[in-house]
């Protein structure tokens, strides 16, 4: 629970306490940490010693000593994350110095949003489209200049303006007169929140007006931020006008193979990501040029645009698709070549991809997070430093380039029908999301205030927002990992697991650094020649979500309307075309880079090799479609909510509407065939049989690639890892590259291996049958639950606590976590017929 009005009056209390003596320094300290938490005493506390600085400046500084001393020493412990991916260096950055620094800007911008006619921070009732649409129309006719920026603090429409004086008012009069406290406690923390992403800490509060030295370039891709954007920080400290561009060549984004990197869905996002971006740059006196590639090409016209502008810099954040790094490494070459000084900044990934390395770790469980997170502890990178303010204003330069409206650029478009209709097919997605930066710092913020005291346990609920539904704007770059990393470390609930998704994204990365063709090509040989379905007709009915199986029917649907489903029911889907329908992981990749707003190549190819058996990693476990229901759905809300013709069905047939019998479903007006598909497959175990077989038979047609000692899979080394592994020069490693293959044995699913044994041996017979067991049934346990407190039979207690360790071990199994540990105490022998009210979990023996 966040702190209380009571717990910050408490503090305040306390405070005085310190004033008279009666309470020391570092005991305040510990208070305040066990009232209000971690995360709120690293925001709140400089404020709340403030009033100190005047009265008693021994104090105070023993206190800021004190709060120094903490935030930059502690609180990482926990953070295995932090520690691999070489986040120590935080100590180094000295966080809580720029942090109180960063609180004395706070205050002087306080001061100056009082004075200053033109701050209007707040969220205009403007419509993005609108805004955009008008603002760059007037732009592209006539230029537009830094006078014509100001002109939409008149804007009758911009009707916060006043409010936002108010609350410019408010919030500095909080601060200094240290009345925060006495505010609500939400209201509090979002606007701390609020002040430092909306500018609040002005960066370096450059005047908007233009400037006669040349122009920086600044080009946006996947970074449409304010808050902590490195090439925007490096930008302003140039102190040059900046301007800002967006240029979109749909052919460098889609790469060599087929990448799907701009499916529908997530060019959707993009224009309207760009749209509210557009409006962000806007409020600081800027504006975004977009620009169409010429020829597709961004060097083409970036090189006009130089001649344009006589811009002498270019400065940009670091993309990592093979192919886009291919294209930057060009365009900077040949600016340069030019004289046009060139910087790429990082910030896309907590680690960049490329200077990741497996010295000192070796190769043996490479793909999983833990070796991932091991090479980057064991070879730290540059450190990742504490986040960046957002800016005040950009200098604007005396002319703007000429761009075209973001129309243009075709991210949106809509098909037409014959008719001249238009078919909205995003209206769904724009109810779902918010596009702007503020609504990924808005999720952020609710998650961290709700989701994630769940998130450690249930974070695999259909039915529940248990997960932070941040992917889209991390892909965009509406949100940087950085910032959500630090947001995350200082919430009140911490949740290492949370964090460890942000080693799952890097991971996703360094791999496709390492196998570029990671999107459309199987990295374990043998598996390229699966034998796969080629019944179409079953692909579609996985697509629209009509395989009369609830749970996957509910999930395909909403990834259709919302453009995004949870991880848990991403893997059921996965698991559902691999193993049951025997369909390609690439045609689900495909689609799912088409419909997903958070379609992300490195992620997404890395996620399906895995769920296609045929990644570095593979994934330990296949998802029942009804067992897994019974686990993230125990209720049915969620099928109910996106297959209402389900909806009368009861709790506990509705994820197998085929076991009703005929009278129920009368009752339910289900009929199938009509209102709802019949099974498109019907005997699983026979088809997940055959899937295990068809994996047994490549597996020996192509034994070259299987290793006779260990059964492991073995996967040809690309000459980086080679070099790495040989500890040769990169010259070498490239001379690697023509001669000689490298093969190495990677992580097997057990059931494979012992298939090879036993080539006859089916699915279920598999001591190693890879198919998760969900819940029986929730409600079931509950029930047991109960009836534990009653001091029901101790059999039954075992049985429920046995059920809740299969579901921890599970999930732990998924997320590629250790098994966790036995609990102490606790008896270990399964029971036998002999053992009538024998073992209490507990370890209690009871007669
Ligand atoms: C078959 C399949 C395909 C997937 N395709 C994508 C994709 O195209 N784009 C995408 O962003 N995620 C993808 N994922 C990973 C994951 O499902 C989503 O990142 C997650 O569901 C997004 O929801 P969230 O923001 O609430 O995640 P949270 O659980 O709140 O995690 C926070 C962030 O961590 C990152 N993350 C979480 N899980 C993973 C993971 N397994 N691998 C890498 N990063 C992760 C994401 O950026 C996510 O936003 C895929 C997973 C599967 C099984």
């Amino acid at each position: 629970m966040p702190p209380s009005k009571g717990d910050h009056a408490l503090v305040r209390e306390m405070l005085k306490e310190v004033l008279t003596g009666r309470e020391d320094p570092e005991g305040f300290f510990a208070i305040c940490l066990s009232v209000l938490g971690h995360r709120e005493t690293y925001s709140m506390f400089p404020a709340l010693i403030k009033p100190l600085s005047t009265a008693n400046i021994s104090v105070h500084s023993t206190l800021t000593l004190i709060y120094e001393e903490y935030f930059s020493k502690t609180g990482d412990d926990d953070l295995e994350l932090a520690l691999a991916l070489s986040l120590m260096e935080m100590e180094d950055q000295q966080l809580s110095t720029q942090h109180l620094q960063s609180e004395v800007r706070t205050n002087q911008r306080a001061s100056f949003q009082l004075n200053s006619a033109s701050s209007s921070l707040e969220k205009t009732s403007i419509k993005p489209e609108d805004q955009v649409g008008r603002g760059n129309d007037r732009m592209v006719k006539t230029g537009f200049t830094n006078d014509e920026s100001k002109t939409q603090d008149n804007d009758p429409q911009n009707n916060d303006k006043a409010q936002t004086k108010k609350d410019a008012v408010e919030e500095s009069t909080n601060l200094m007169e240290n009345q925060t406290l006495n505010q609500s406690e939400k209201t509090n923390r979002s606007k701390s929140r609020r002040k430092r992403r909306k500018g609040a800490v002005g960066l370096i509060g450059l005047p908007g007006s233009p400037s006669a030295s040349p122009p920086v370039l600044l080009w946006f891709r996947r970074d449409l931020r304010l808050c902590d954007n490195p090439a925007l920080h490096a930008a302003l400290e140039m102190g040059a006008p900046v301007i800002p561009i967006f240029i979109w060549s749909s052919e460098e984004e889609e790469g060599p193979g087929v990448t799907v990197a701009a499916g529908g869905a997530s060019k959707y996002w993009l224009h309207q990501a760009l749209a509210c971006f557009c409006i962000s740059l806007n409020r600081i006196g800027s504006h975004l040029t977009f620009l169409e590639a010429e020829k597709q090409s961004s060097l083409r016209t970036l090189k006009q645009l130089v001649k344009e502008t006589g811009a002498r810099t270019l400065l940009a954040n670091a993309l990592y698709e093979p192919w886009l790094k291919e294209r930057d490494d060009a365009v900077v070459s040949a600016l340069q070549k030019e004289g046009v000084e060139c910087k790429i900044s990082h910030s896309y990934c907590l680690r960049d991809p490329y200077s990741v390395s497996t010295v000192g770790v070796g190769l043996r469980g490479i793909g999983s997070v833990s070796h991932f997170m091991s090479c980057c502890k064991q070879n730290p990178g540059s450190a990742i430093g504490v986040p960046l303010d957002p800016p005040q204003t950009l200098p604007t330069p005396a002319c703007w380039p000429q761009g075209v409206p973001l129309e243009a650029l075709g991210l949106a478009r809509m098909p037409r029908r014959k008719d001249g209709k238009i078919i909205d097919w995003a209206a769904n997605i724009r109810k779902s999301w918010d596009f702007s930066e503020d609504g990924a710092h808005a999720r952020l913020d609710d998650f961290l205030r709700d989701g994630v005291y769940r998130y450690e346990k249930e974070s695999g609920r259909a039915d529940a927002p248990n997960t932070s539904s941040l992917s889209p704007y991390l892909h965009f770059g509406q949100l940087s990992p950085r910032w959500l990393l630090w947001d995350a470390k200082g919430a009140r609930c911490r949740s290492p697991k949370f964090q460890r998704k942000l080693a799952w994204r890097d991971l996703a990365y360094w791999q496709l650094t390492l196998f570029p063709d990671l999107p459309w090509e199987s990295i374990r040989p043998p598996y390229k020649a699966l034998r796969w379905n080629t019944d179409r007709s079953h692909l579609k009915a996985w697509q629209r979500g009509k395989t009369g199986y609830p749970l996957v029917d509910a999930a395909m649907r909403q990834l259709w309307l919302t453009g995004w489903m949870n991880n848990y029911t991403r893997h059921v889907v996965a698991s559902f075309l691999i193993a049951y329908l025997h369909l390609p992981w690439q045609e689900g990749y495909r689609w799912f880079q088409d419909t997903l707003v958070d379609a992300d190549v490195a992620i997404d190819a890395m996620m399906w090799q895995n769920g296609g058996m045929c990644g570095l990693d593979h994934w330990n476990f296949v998802m029942h479609p009804v067992d897994a229901a019974l686990t993230c759905d125990p209720y049915g809300h969620y099928v109910r909510k996106w297959c209402p013709e389900l909806a009368d069905l009861p709790d506990e047939l509705i994820h197998k509407p085929w076991k009703c019998p005929a009278s129920m479903l009368r009752r339910a007006r289900v009929v199938f065939g009509e209102t709802y598909p019949e099974r498109i497959v019907v005997d699983l175990e026979e088809r997940r049989n055959q899937s295990l077989q068809d994996v047994a038979s490549v597996r020996k047609e192509f034994g070259q690639f299987v290793d006779k000692r260990s059964g492991c899979d073995l996967v040809p080394l690309p000459p980086r890892l080679v070099s790495e592994a040989l500890g040769w020069s990169q010259r070498d490693g490239a001379a690697a590259k023509e001669g000689k293959q490298f093969l190495l044995p990677v992580i097997t699913r057990m059931e494979f291996k012992y298939q090879q044994d036993d080539p006859d041996a089916d699915a279920a017979s598999n001591p190693y049958n890879a198919v998760l067991k969900g819940y029986v049934s929730r409600k079931r346990d509950e029930t047991i639950a109960f009836l534990n407190q009653q001091d029901f039979t101790a059999s039954v207690m075992y049985e429920g606590a046995q059920r809740r360790e299969r579901l921890e071990r599970d999930y732990r199994r998924m997320e590629g976590l250790p098994p966790p540990p036995s609990a102490r105490g606790r008896a270990r022998r399964t029971p036998t017929a002999k053992d009538r009210f024998s073992i209490v979990p507990g370890g209690v023996v009871t007669s």
